[in-house]
């Protein structure tokens, strides 16, 4: 049943909100409301115009049309600092911390007013949240060396120690990253602030999720409000087709791959000290990957895959056997040296090491490709524009023209160009981390297709991903990371969730890998 119109007594009531970008209007007379207590999905796919509308709500954006009621009242949000001051906390898909700084040093940074830092009283109110709310974080840790899960709980909890009692919570894709055990303790929470009278706008392409805990749901197609419903109306197979007006695609079926088998690209025996103090150390570890298969690799994010990436790809240099691309040790080489071998990667970080937010696409497409745009000496601009444009067109990543600052890219259309730029050179040996990270359902399909294909053509690939649903649906052999060890790869057909769970909580992996002071 189709929900009615918004209700202007509603905590937050918005009235025809319309928001243009050159080329692209991306919130076109928008209208939702948001009840005390209310947990309220907003969906859409890619470039849909969540993100705008949210950063309307939050100040960061002013509206061209339309207006905002906030408690009945019709409000100018001026900025983040207005909208925490009304009571509204938000977190974005894109980290806003500073890395240099410690997490009690980056929550004084908000909570304390008259900006007088005093990291050990929030150390302490930190201690005191993860009891009340299940979320652990270290307040003595620097930024810099927090994985990207560790980072996004970090944001959770700067809006809940807020100041000013919270009655807005903004959330942009908060479970993206975290372990499904994770997600079932912050679901705990906001249910529980719910209850406590907490409103919650919860922004997810994870739409089981979105089912499992959310009362409403507005649904945005190209900046417009396409559907409303009560949730207990609506499946998920019809929320995924309400967002992308038709239905997603199936995964394409997976073959037999001749010739699969050879190994291309190995890790043997690998120990590496983290490269900051809070790193996880690798022991020991080892993978093989092969020909015309992809090995999966689960963990819960910040055990230890950032460090084998770096190593596996160059990044970091490590003892020259450590690494073999078809059996020659290129532990020392760097980056440039393995991508002449063959080696592609999409690293986990899209906006520092993926992509260069400040950069245009074409400047962001040759990052990678220089070489091949290059004729003695000269880049070719033009051959660039039409490389940037055909990754554009075959992932359909929605731009408003290649000579705009990748910045301007929504988060999952950022992440759809900078897979696609690497998917397609159709790389030899091809090493991922999260590849689907924010990218809606017929998206997500579109990548993990492209990925089928690769094998189908003979690439080994890697796939890091802590999303077990991917891997399974994936993976021909599935490896589990945890404490920096690396289990021995099984056959997807012979484990179960359950048992990818276990061994991703660090439990029976011991028996597995030897420890490397034995
Ligand atoms: N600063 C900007 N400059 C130009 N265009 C922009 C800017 N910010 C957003 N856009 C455009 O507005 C549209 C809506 O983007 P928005 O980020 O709101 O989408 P979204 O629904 O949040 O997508 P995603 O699910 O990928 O995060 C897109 O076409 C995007 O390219």
């Amino acid at each position: 049943m189709a929900v009615p119109a918004p209700r202007r007594d509603a905590r937050l009531a918005l009235l025809g909100l319309t928001k243009r970008f050159p080329g692209v209007v991306a919130n076109d007379r928008v209208d939702v409301s948001v009840r005390a207590g209310e947990i309220h999905a907003l969906l859409g796919e890619n470039g849909a115009g969540k993100s705008t509308l949210m950063k309307m709500i939050y100040g960061l954006l002013a509206p061209d049309e339309g207006s905002i009621l906030w408690e009945g009242r019709e409000t100018v949000i001026e900025g983040p600092l207005h909208a925490r001051r009304l009571g509204m906390g938000m977190v974005q898909q894109h980290f806003s911390l500073l890395e240099s700084l410690t997490v009690a040093e980056n929550l004084a940074l908000t909570l304390n007013r008259r900006g007088r830092w005093e990291p050990e009283r929030v150390a302490a109110r930190v201690a005191e949240a993860e009891g009340r709310y299940g979320l652990a974080v270290e307040p003595h840790r620097p930024v810099h060396s927090l994985s990207v899960g560790q980072r996004q709980r970090v944001e959770i909890l700067r809006c809940l120690l807020q100041e000013e009692p919270l009655k807005l919570l903004i959330l942009d894709e908060p479970t993206a990253v975290l372990t499904p055990q994770e997600v079932a303790g912050l679901f705990e929470v906001l249910r529980r602030l719910a209850a406590q009278g907490l409103s919650i706008l919860f922004v997810s392409h994870k739409l089981d999720e979105v089912k499992a805990l959310c009362e409403r749901v507005t649904v945005l197609r190209g900046g417009r409000v396409v559907a409303r419903r009560d949730m207990a109306d609506v499946t998920v197979d019809e929320l995924a087709t309400l967002m992308v007006g038709d239905r997603p695609p199936a995964l394409r079926e997976r073959r037999a791959v001749a010739g699969a088998g050879e190994v291309r690209l190995a890790l043997q025996g690998l120990d590496l000290a983290p490269d900051h103090p809070h790193g996880t150390a690798l022991s020991r570890a080892s993978l093989e990957l092969r020909r015309g298969e992809i090995l999966g690799l689960a963990g819960v994010s910040g055990n230890g895959q950032q460090e084998l990436l770096a190593a596996l790809v160059g990044e970091r240099p490590v003892p020259a056997d450590c690494v073999l691309i078809d059996g020659e040790p290129v532990g020392r080489m760097g980056v440039a040296e393995r991508r002449r071998r063959g080696l592609r990667y999409v690293p986990e970080d899209r906006q520092g090491t993926g992509a260069v937010p400040s950069l245009s696409l074409i400047d962001n497409a040759l990052l990678t490709r220089w070489p091949k745009a290059t004729r003695f000496g000269w880049v070719s601009l033009a051959a660039a524009r039409n490389w940037a444009q055909a990754i554009c067109e075959r992932y359909q990543v929605r731009q408003a023209g290649v000579g705009m600052p990748a910045s301007s890219l929504s988060g999952g259309n950022l992440q759809k160009f900078i897979v696609g730029r690497e998917l397609d050179e159709t790389p030899e040996i091809f090493v991922v981390a999260q590849p689907t990270w924010g990218v809606d359902v017929a998206a997500a399909r579109r990548i993990q297709d492209a990925l089928l294909a690769l094998r189908e053509q003979g690439t080994a690939l890697l796939v890091i991903s802590d999303d077990l649903d991917e891997l399974l649906a994936l993976a021909d052999r599935v490896a589990v990371i945890s404490g920096g060890r690396v289990s021995s790869a099984r056959p997807v057909a012979e484990v179960g969730r359950a048992q990818l769970g276990q061994l991703m909580g660090g439990r029976g992996l011991e028996a597995e890998v030897p420890d490397a002071a034995a």
